[in-house]
Formats: C-alpha cells, structure tokens, sequence
C-alpha cells in the first residue's frame, strides 16, 4: 500500500485559479474524499493526481517518488469515472483485459486476474456482453472493474455513482468500500454529495474555491467545523454571530447572542470577542426552563421532527424526537455546551 502527498499545488486555466496552493497527505489503504461544490476545483485536483494535468506549482509524490513530470500510464493509479467510459464495441471481458493487454501481461495472468475480478463484482454472468446490453449498475462495476485488475496502489474515483438511482448507487456504494478495503487500495474519491462523502470516508478534505478548507474525519467535520462554510456545507448548520460575556465555568463562556444567551465551549476565549457560533439542529433538547422559540413550521420526519422556528424575527432550525408543537407555538430548548462551537471564521 502507498500513499499519496501533495505539496503547494496550483492550477489556473485562463486566469482563474482552479486549484490554490493545495498541500496534503493521504496514508496508505486510507480511502479519501474530496468534496465541494460545483467548480471548487474537486476534479482538477484528481486530474494532477492521475497525470492528466500538469501543475503550474507544486509537487506531487505516491510513496517516496515524485510523480509530477511521471505521464499517467506510468502512474501507480487508475481512474474510475461517471460516465463509465468503456468501449461499445468490446465485450465485458474484453473491456476488462483492455489495460492488461497494454501492459503486455501474459494470457495466464491476464485470465487469472479479469476472473478474480469478475467473481469479486459479480460479473461472471455478464461477460460475453456489449456494454449497451448492461444496466447503469453493471456499466459501473466493469468500470470499477477495469480500474482494479491493473492492481493499482492508489484508486482514484471521479463521482462514479452520479449516474445510478439510489439504490443501486447504496450497493455500488458499500461495493466499492468492500473492495478498496479487500484490494489494500488507497482511494481517493470525489463527490459533491456530502451524505457519500460522510458514509465512504475515512477522512474528507472540504474544498472551496480552489483551497482545501478543512481535512478531518466525518465526525470531526460535523460536530467541529471550522469555518462557516463547512459547517453549512456540511448537513447544515445553525450559524450565529455572538459576543463573549462571561466565564460560567472552566472552558465555558456565556454568548450573548440575537436568539438570547447560549453556553459554548471556547478554547481561548476574550471577554467581549465577536465570535460566529454553528450548532446542529439535531443537538437542541425541549426544557422548560430554556431559551423561547416560535414554531413557524413543522415537518414530521418519522424519527424526529423538523421545527423551523424563530427568536426575536431571526429564523433556525431545531430537531427534537417528539413533540406536539405546532405552527404559532411557543416552545422553550436548551443546547449542551459542548454542541455550541466556535468558528474560526464566519461563513
Ligand atoms: N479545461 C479547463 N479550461 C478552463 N477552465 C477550466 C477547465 N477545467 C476546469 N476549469 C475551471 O476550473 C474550476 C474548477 O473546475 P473543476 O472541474 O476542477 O471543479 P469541480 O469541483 O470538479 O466541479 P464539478 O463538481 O462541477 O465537476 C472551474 O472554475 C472550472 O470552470
């Protein structure tokens, strides 16, 4: 298994700066996303990657070798994209043996490796077909297929499931995490769907604007954004403008904001600072003695309802599992401290 280090990566196309001063590390067998929105320059990033662009800066290494001026057909990787991009006029099996034949590898140990491959993804039935006689599900697995035969240390994933309806794009989806964990691949995968994004990753690099804004685990991401932008992206967030009042106990300050005082955790707090708060809607409990909302609307959701509220005219979002609130209540909430985070900047 290898892994994968860029350094200060930079692309422009006519001027426009897709990708800016990138630098990161992914560790061997760790499977990471790349996620943002459209144009944040996801699929740059994978490009530079598999070699199919050059960098204006910065370096790129799989491993210990700097791979930035390697052509991609002599890259340790192999690309899986969404639009399948295999040849009609070649059956499955074909399809799957193009890279292989390329690689001039004997017929023995291109056989072994298609079958392996095949069995792997439930193929076996489907060899001897066009790809125009397969479904979107199968097209995607002979993709995933001719990606994985060439055995490649590092996977790389430009939105492969963007094609498939939902549920095939849930068993595709858990297909892949199978086989990248069974093949010791180290995958990188980019979506700008963020509910992928937290089922797949082990860590998930959020881009925006050609930057990688914050590069954490999906629970780090969800519970400690770090800017506004993540933590709206990112399932979205309740975010509020605030003033630090006072310290109500260690690491604990009192923020004093539109909606009324809440209670954060602040790791190095002024008394007066301006701070942006976010929180998750899902972390409010109904107490009496807590702040006062007014229920705008209400969505029952099965598991919990979604309360769109307001406080002194400005609008929120609380979940809570029951209640019989209703449009024009009055309902009172509280949020532990340690669900109050501080951002580092607003959105
Ligand atoms: N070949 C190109 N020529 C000119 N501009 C380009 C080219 N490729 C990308 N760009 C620009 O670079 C920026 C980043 O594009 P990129 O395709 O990497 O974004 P992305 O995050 O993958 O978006 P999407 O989710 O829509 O695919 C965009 O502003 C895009 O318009």
């Amino acid at each position: 298994m290898i892994g994968v280090s860029a350094n200060g990566l930079v692309m422009r196309f006519d001027g426009v700066t897709a990708v800016d001063d990138v630098t990161f590390d992914v560790a061997p067998g760790e499977f990471v996303t790349l996620l943002g929105p459209s144009g944040c320059g996801k699929t740059t990033l994978l490009k530079m990657i598999s070699g199919f662009l050059q960098p204006h800066a910065g370096s790129i290494r799989l491993g210990d070798e700097d791979i930035t001026r390697v052509p991609p057909e002599a890259r340790d990787t192999a690309l899986c994209f969404q639009s399948y991009a295999l040849f009609p006029h070649l059956s499955v099996r074909e399809n799957l043996e193009f890279g292989l034949r390329q690689k001039r590898l004997s017929r023995d140990e291109r056989r072994r490796r298609v079958e392996e491959v095949a069995s792997t993804l439930e193929l076996d039935p489907q060899m001897d077909k066009l790809p125009n006689q397969l479904s979107g599900g199968q097209q995607q697995r002979v993709s995933l297929g001719r990606a994985l035969v060439m055995r490649p240390g590092v996977i790389l994933f430009d939105e492969p499931l963007s094609n498939l309806d939902a549920r095939l794009r849930d068993q595709v989806r858990i297909l892949i995490r199978r086989v990248q964990r069974d093949f010791g691949l180290t995958a990188i995968y980019v979506t700008h769907d963020q509910s992928e994004a937290l089922a797949l990753s082990d860590r998930i690099f959020v881009m925006n604007a050609g930057r990688v804004e914050q590069a954490d685990t999906p629970e780090a991401l969800y519970y400690r954004p770090r800017t506004g932008f993540v933590a709206d992206f990112i399932g979205g967030a309740n975010i509020l403008r605030g003033r630090l009042t006072a310290q109500t106990a260690p690491g604990e300050w009192a923020v004093d904001t539109p909606i009324g005082v809440l209670t954060a955790r602040v790791d190095a707090p002024r008394r007066g600072a301006e701070v942006h708060l976010c929180w998750r809607p899902e972390t409010a409990e109904l107490a009496a003695d807590g702040l006062p909302a007014q229920v705008l609307h209400r969505a029952f959701q099965g598991h919990f309802t979604d309360l769109a509220v307001a406080t002194n005219g400005v609008p929120y979002r609380i979940q809570v599992p029951r209640t019989q609130a209703r449009e024009g209540d009055e309902i009172r909430f509280r949020i532990a401290p340690e669900h109050v985070v501080v951002l580092e900047a607003g959105p």
